[in-house]
């Protein structure tokens, strides 16, 4: 294939013009921006880029370009834009038509066989990675010398060459040309690696289709995924419908295409069609290299060793240039297509990610709930022990207290009071000191006291009472008193009958009034040996305050002390 500039007035083609060195730059069509930016800078009517589209160097400032460290080989930069045209020459027979792409066949035919001549080793030029190729002129040594240099890769790239050289004779079949069939492996392989070494998706006989970039099409398409063989036949009906699009009227065998479309798998990156990747494996932004035609090697004189394929290089040059799909359009297709189709593998290989997400998280939650099916089980258990606990306990009660139960009511209710005691209701529940006792008496520091208070009935005529004091600090127990309080039917008098801890036992009778019960000791008696001082009378005064608060004062009269305030305190009740 020839290289030609597609800028209008420009004739600059591959091989023409030994003493200066032009490279040719393809068209950036998988960077849509750039690309419009080249479109405007060319200014072409009704004219679609396609992966054979080239500009010559001399459309570039100088600043274009950098060198590679290596070889000081110029490369065009990637931001690069083309800026320099005469526009205003008209274009002229050597222009951009049907004319000069035949010129373009004979040329490809004369470059096919000076590779060749190159012992069938070109290997893969070392093109850069810039998005724009580079057609550099290089003298034949050169080259040589760098393909020798390459050593290794070099089989691998003619294999691949040869490959799309197979692609490519399965197209020109049609033609009927039986010579073609007959090139040579290794003339197939020097011709497709000069057409272009520097191809980013290349087949490969073991791995189909591989990415320069080291990605293979196997990477994105992992075994037995349903939805990405589904997401693969998108690729394959996004690339057969570009290929459809732009190449209408074309017929093809279907063996031949088939054949091809194995060969040479469409790619998610790629914006080439799955037959101009057979006819070239070149992706728009590839850079390839030639050297200046020697006139034996001019288009005009193709080699007697290579067939030239007429064919299918006029289909080639027929369709490349003469696309009837807008610019929008092939972005849409190239780009959006398969970008689309790239988002769902993303999506499908996320959804993935997620399901073995889901899976590990279900295996943590049914072991959970093992675990909470070991720990009810666990539960259960002891609430089984607890209730045989229960059973003996009560067991136990009856045989210790084998009336207990008789004598307690079976519903437990609170005993009815007796109507006797009503007057004395008020007095009635557990009462708890608040603030602290005050104690007091001539002979004693003042000092502090809690104390706890039970009035209770059981339906009998008469109160229970326990009055129980304790330390505020230490809580150690104090005075403790317990007894009756009775009340004489159908009066207000009341009798208050109390044991105490110091070994007294007393007597004090009173009067309710409302809620106050004021009573004076009516007879004392203690044990022979009480400390002294003996008290020989108490008075004590009960009331109900405004508050709900119960509040009780003591006094009393000793063999050495008047009738002195003993005791105040103010209890909060805390039950009924
Ligand atoms: C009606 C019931 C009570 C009577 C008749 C009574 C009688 C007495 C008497 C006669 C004394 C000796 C006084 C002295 O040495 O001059 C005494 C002392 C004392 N009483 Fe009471 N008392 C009663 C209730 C209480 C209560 C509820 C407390 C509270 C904790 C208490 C705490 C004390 C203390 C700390 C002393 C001084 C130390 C002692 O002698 O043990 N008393 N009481």
């Amino acid at each position: 294939m020839v290289i030609c500039c597609a800028a209008a007035n420009c004739s600059n083609r591959q091989g023409k013009g030994e003493k200066r060195a032009v490279s040719f730059h393809r068209f950036p069509l998988k960077d849509s921006k750039r690309l419009i930016q080249w479109l405007k800078a060319v200014q072409r009517d009704n004219w679609t880029p396609t992966k054979y589209s080239f500009l010559c160097s001399e459309h570039f400032t100088k600043d274009s370009f950098s060198k590679r460290l290596e070889d000081q080989h110029r490369l065009l930069k990637p931001t690069a834009v083309p800026s320099i045209f005469h526009l205003t020459e008209k274009r002229g027979a050597g222009g951009h038509g049907r004319t000069r792409r035949r010129d373009t066949r004979k040329a490809s035919g004369g470059l096919r066989r000076r590779t060749g001549e190159a012992g069938g080793k070109v290997a893969a030029a070392g093109s850069s990675s810039s998005s724009s190729g580079n057609l550099m002129a290089k003298p034949e040594s050169r080259k040589l010398k760098r393909a020798a240099l390459q050593g290794e890769s070099a089989p691998r790239a003619a294999q691949e060459a040869a490959s799309q050289e197979r692609a490519q004779q399965s197209l020109e079949g049609t033609a009927g040309d039986g010579v073609a069939s007959t090139v040579t492996g290794s003339q197939a392989e020097a011709n497709a690696s000069a057409v272009d070494a520097s191809d980013k998706t290349t087949t490969s006989p073991a791995a189909g289709l591989v990415d320069k970039s080291g990605i293979s099409v196997d990477d994105f398409t992992p075994p037995g995924s349903g939805a990405c063989k589904f997401i693969g036949s998108l690729h394959s009906y996004s690339f057969s419908s570009k290929h459809t699009r732009e190449r209408p009227s074309v017929p093809r065998e279907p063996v031949d295409r088939k054949r091809l479309k194995r060969d040479v798998e469409p790619s998610c990156s790629g914006t080439s069609l799955g037959l101009d990747k057979g006819l070239a494996q070149s992706p728009p932004s590839s850079s390839l290299t030639v050297t200046p035609q020697k006139p034996s090697q001019s288009p005009s004189a193709p080699p007697t060793d290579v067939t030239p394929k007429p064919a299918a290089e006029a289909v080639q040059s027929e369709h490349s240039d003469a696309s009837p799909m807008s610019i929008n359009e092939v972005i849409l297709s190239a780009s959006g297509a398969c970008k689309l189709i790239d988002s769902l593998h993303s999506y499908c290989f996320s959804s993935r990610q997620n399901k073995s997400q889901v899976c590990c998280l279900r295996e943590q939650v049914e072991k959970k709930n093992g675990e909470l099916k070991t720990l009810r089980q666990r539960v259960s258990r002891s609430d089984s022990q607890v209730r045989k606990l229960q059973e003996k306990l009560d067991e136990l009660r009856r045989v210790s207290f084998p009336y207990l139960s008789s004598l307690l009511p079976p519903s437990r209710e609170p005993p009815k009071m007796n109507p006797v005691v009503e007057p004395l209701s008020w007095m009635l529940g557990t009462w708890l000191s608040d603030p602290p006792g005050a104690g007091t008496f001539p002979t004693l520091q003042p000092f502090q006291y809690l104390e706890e208070v039970h009035i209770s009935h059981v339906g009998q005529p008469m109160l229970n009472f326990s009055f129980n004091a304790f330390h505020p600090d230490t809580r150690k127990p104090m005075h403790r008193e317990c007894g009756f309080i009775r009340l004489q039917p159908d009066t207000n008098k009341v009798a208050f009958v109390s044991a105490q801890n110091t070994g007294i036992v007393e007597v004090e009778e009173g009067e309710v009034n409302g809620q106050e019960l004021c009573i004076a000791s009516h007879s004392i008696a203690r044990i022979s040996f009480a400390k002294e001082p003996h008290v020989e009378q108490i008075t004590r005064k009960f009331r109900l305050n405004s508050e709900g608060k119960l509040e009780q004062t003591v006094s009393m009269a000793t063999t050495t002390q008047p009738m002195t305030q003993h005791l105040h305190i103010t209890y909060k009740k805390v039950t009924p």
